[in-house]
């Protein structure tokens, strides 16, 4: 690996247009890839990872131009590939070469193996055959086929050498660069090491860029030297993979990496369950995006929260904002939440709960204590919680709002260097260079 920098990507973004109607009128975008910056150096493998529909694949495009970015540069080389005409395309694309998900739909069913990864070839002037025949050759012994393959097709070969075959293709033209994006998902996973294994090797012997895209972790330790991890179209931690694994410094890459099954109970971490859906990339939250879902979101100035309790009290007040809790589910799922007898008799003589248990139900169902260790806080929830049972639901809303703000909804954090030595995105690191640089005075 070189320190030189083969790729730059500087400020990324991709938004499709939502449309309306037959004038196709825009009323809204899809903000897929929201303003990333990464870059890698010549033999070097940076791994993207994220949930589906982060972004990850169109980074891949769009950094190809094989779809035309919203904003942002991308050098290679130094040069500006989204300034190039159609002719540096078409060169720059000899250099730069992709590998998708599903080899199979990568291939001509009608032309045999050696046509599909001579064709390049062909296409940049070697015209003699075989000479083109020779060439294969060595490349499908290079990735771990025969070279009597050559006039072989592809419904002959299995997933894996479909696979070995779209490599070979993509190394034909000597590239600089190869994208990956999931190059192993659509295998089968007794095979899926051989491949990466495979990647590795020819990764070392022809000094290959690498960006590697997957949502498996555990696939992209074994081939990332960096990763960078994105959330709702945008990066918010990027480091060495080992220092990654063992130190995370963003939340998200926490529960990520919690989320990894572990077979060794020993090596059990603590497993993180992040609450809520992932928010939709036409609509995504304010402040830093992750926070309608961060287990450590930051708590307002004046509260003394447990910090699972003010995620759970934050869930409260995110279902609160789309509209009135549906309490006729709390009253049914919840009889007597609270233990202490308050239920009512209604008019069909059945047995409900009254007021007081109807918000220990709501608390039960957010897995929020039946008090709070703040008072002042506690104070706050429970006039909200009365206000919503008492068919006031914009008050409770509202007081909740008011009081219960998180810096992290106001403020987007940068991706900033951290105290391990690499960026993450997140106001806690923010907060914590504060306290470095500007000492209490007492
Ligand atoms: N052509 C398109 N038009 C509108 N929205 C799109 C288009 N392509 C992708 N998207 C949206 O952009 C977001 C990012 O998609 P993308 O495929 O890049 O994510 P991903 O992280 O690669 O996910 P996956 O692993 O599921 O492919 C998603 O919300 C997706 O629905």
């Amino acid at each position: 690996m070189s320190a030189r920098t083969l790729l730059e990507v500087k400020g990324l973004k991709k938004h499709y247009p939502i449309t309306q109607g037959v004038l196709k009128k825009e009323v809204g975008r899809v903000r897929a890839v929201d303003g990333v910056d990464f870059s890698v150096s010549p033999g070097e493998t940076l791994g993207i990872v994220g949930e589906s529909g982060c972004g990850k694949s169109t980074v891949a495009t769009s950094l190809l131009r094989l779809e035309e970015p919203t904003a942002g540069d991308v050098l290679f080389e130094g040069e500006d590939i989204t300034t190039y005409d159609k002719a540096e395309l078409k060169r720059f694309r000899r250099r730069a070469q992709m590998i998708f998900q599903d080899p199979t739909a990568s291939f001509d069913p009608r032309m045999s193996i050696g046509e599909s990864v001579g064709e390049p070839l062909l296409i940049h002037g070697i015209s003699d055959r075989n000479r083109r025949r020779e060439i294969v050759k060595d490349l499908l012994e290079r990735v771990g086929l025969s070279a009597d393959d050559i006039d072989r097709y592809p419904h002959e070969f299995s997933g894996g050498q479909k696979q070995r075959v779209a490599l070979a293709r993509a190394l034909v033209v000597n590239p600089e660069l190869i994208v990956a994006d999931e190059p192993v998902s659509a295998l089968d996973v007794s095979i899926q090491a051989d491949i990466l294994s495979l990647m590795n090797d020819i990764q070392a012997e022809f000094d290959l860029a690498m960006l590697f895209i997957s949502h498996n972790l555990g696939v992209i330790r074994e081939v990332c030297d960096r990763v960078a991890v994105m959330y709702l179209g945008e990066i918010v931690e990027i480091a060495p993979t080992e220092e990654l694994f063992s130190n995370p410094q963003h939340p998200y890459t926490r529960a990520l990496l919690g989320s990894i099954p572990q077979p060794d109970p020993r090596q059990r971490g603590e497993s993180i369950t992040l609450s809520g859906d992932v928010p939709s990339p036409s609509n995504p939250p304010a402040g830093c995006r992750f926070h309608t879902r961060c287990p450590d979101v930051i708590p307002p100035e004046g509260y003394e929260f447990e910090q699972r309790h003010w995620r759970s009290v934050q869930d409260l007040r995110q279902r609160m904002r789309k509209g009135p809790l549906d309490l006729e589910t709390v009253r049914t799922a919840h009889s007597d939440a609270a233990g202490d007898g308050h239920v009512q008799t209604a008019e069909d003589g059945q047995s409900v709960l009254d007021d007081e248990g109807l918000k220990a139900g709501i608390r039960e169902e957010f897995d929020i204590p039946q008090r709070l260790s703040d008072d002042e806080a506690e104070d706050v929830l429970d006039r909200a919680l009365t206000a919503e049972v008492s068919d006031d639901h914009e008050s409770g809303r509202d007081l909740l709002d008011e009081e219960f703000q998180t810096p992290c909804e106001q403020t987007a954090p940068e991706l900033r260097e951290t105290s391990a030595g690499w960026e993450a995105a997140c106001l806690l690191h923010d907060e914590q260079r504060q306290r470095v640089e500007q000492p209490a005075d007492d």
